[in-house]
């Protein structure tokens, strides 16, 4: 049957699918699940310096097609998941380290311990988190981003990732691969985050349905397929020396097939594990072999990347 195992960075991964960042994976038992699921490697949530409540619930609402969330970066603080990745098993799925902190100061302090642990984890900085009242998006301001950049990029000195927001408008695909470009060490994208800050309504009691920022949240699932097949597609496109992970829309193999033929190397799935959990990865990979076998594939390499224009 078709043969899923694939390499990320020159590391072999049994398949390509991982979850998103803070979908299952705030907690050490969360993350044990994810290891020992069939994903193929799996990340940490977020994180920040110190731990974080996060947002007043509700905060986050599954939808007939997605999500939206405003969580707020929940987490346990730097040193519980740098601690977590300094127990993992390396040989067995690779682990993505999420970082993201709430200034320039606190993630190159994170960056910094994250590279004194010497460990194999891959840093992804999250650059689009919609949700912390206050702190817009590094990912949408493009000076802000390009400072970032330059000092991670300077203070960690090792293939590090970042994750995007999603982006609508060419010059925006432009201008952030631009800068991307400048850092070698950037060796991955991860294309997108949430849709940040959709609004649901409750038709039955009028009403918002999440509690913060009056119900303002990032939008997943079904929703966002799209976008961030155009994301990873963009990028894909505009940053031949990366590599490109798409996350977005992610429930069934067919958009992970989609997503790896806009030029994914790895699918990150978040509304439907939430919803799911880990067992998905087995329903994913399952229904991913049959439609190789069903279009005469037996690799990945066979039509990854090889999205057809007319
Ligand atoms: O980067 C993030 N994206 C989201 O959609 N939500 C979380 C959060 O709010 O913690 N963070």
């Amino acid at each position: 049957s078709p043969e899923l195992a694939t390499t990320f960075l020159e590391q072999p991964l049994d398949n390509p699918l991982m979850n998103a960042a803070g979908v299952w994976c705030t907690l050490a038992a969360q993350l044990d699940a994810l290891v020992e699921s069939s994903a193929g490697a799996a990340v940490t949530k977020s994180c920040t310096l110190s731990r974080r409540d996060g947002n007043p619930e509700p905060r986050y609402r599954a939808l007939p097609l997605g999500s939206i969330n405003s969580m707020g970066l929940p987490n346990e603080g730097h040193v519980y998941y740098l601690d977590y990745a300094a127990c993992h098993d390396y040989e067995r799925k690779p682990l993505f380290v999420s970082v993201s902190g709430l200034s320039l100061d606190d993630n190159l302090t994170i960056v910094a311990a994250l590279r004194e642990a010497v460990l194999p984890a891959f840093l992804e900085l999250n650059l689009s988190c919609p949700n912390v009242e206050g702190k817009p998006q590094p990912g949408y301001d493009f000076e802000a981003m390009d400072q970032f950049l330059a000092e991670v990029a300077t203070a960690y000195r090792r293939p590090f990732g970042v994750k995007l927001p999603p982006y609508f408008d060419f010059v925006h695909f432009d201008n952030a691969a631009e800068i991307l470009n400048r850092y070698d060490n950037l060796a991955f994208i991860t294309c997108i985050n949430s849709i940040g800050n959709g609004l649901v309504i409750d038709t039955e009691s009028e009403s918002t349905v999440i509690r913060p920022k009056d119900g303002f949240g990032g939008l997943g699932g079904d929703y966002v397929l799209p976008t961030a097949l155009a994301n990873v597609n963009a990028f894909h496109r505009r940053c031949p020396g990366k590599t490109i992970i798409g996350c977005g829309g992610v429930s069934t193999g067919e958009h992970v097939f989609q997503h790896l033929l806009a030029g994914a190397t790895l699918v990150q799935v978040g509304t439907a594990l939430h919803e799911e959990g880990p067992s998905i990865f087995d329903r994913l990979q399952k229904e991913l072999r049959e439609l190789m076998a069903k279009k005469g594939y037996t690799r990945i390499e066979d039509f990854r990347g090889r999205l057809k224009t007319l």
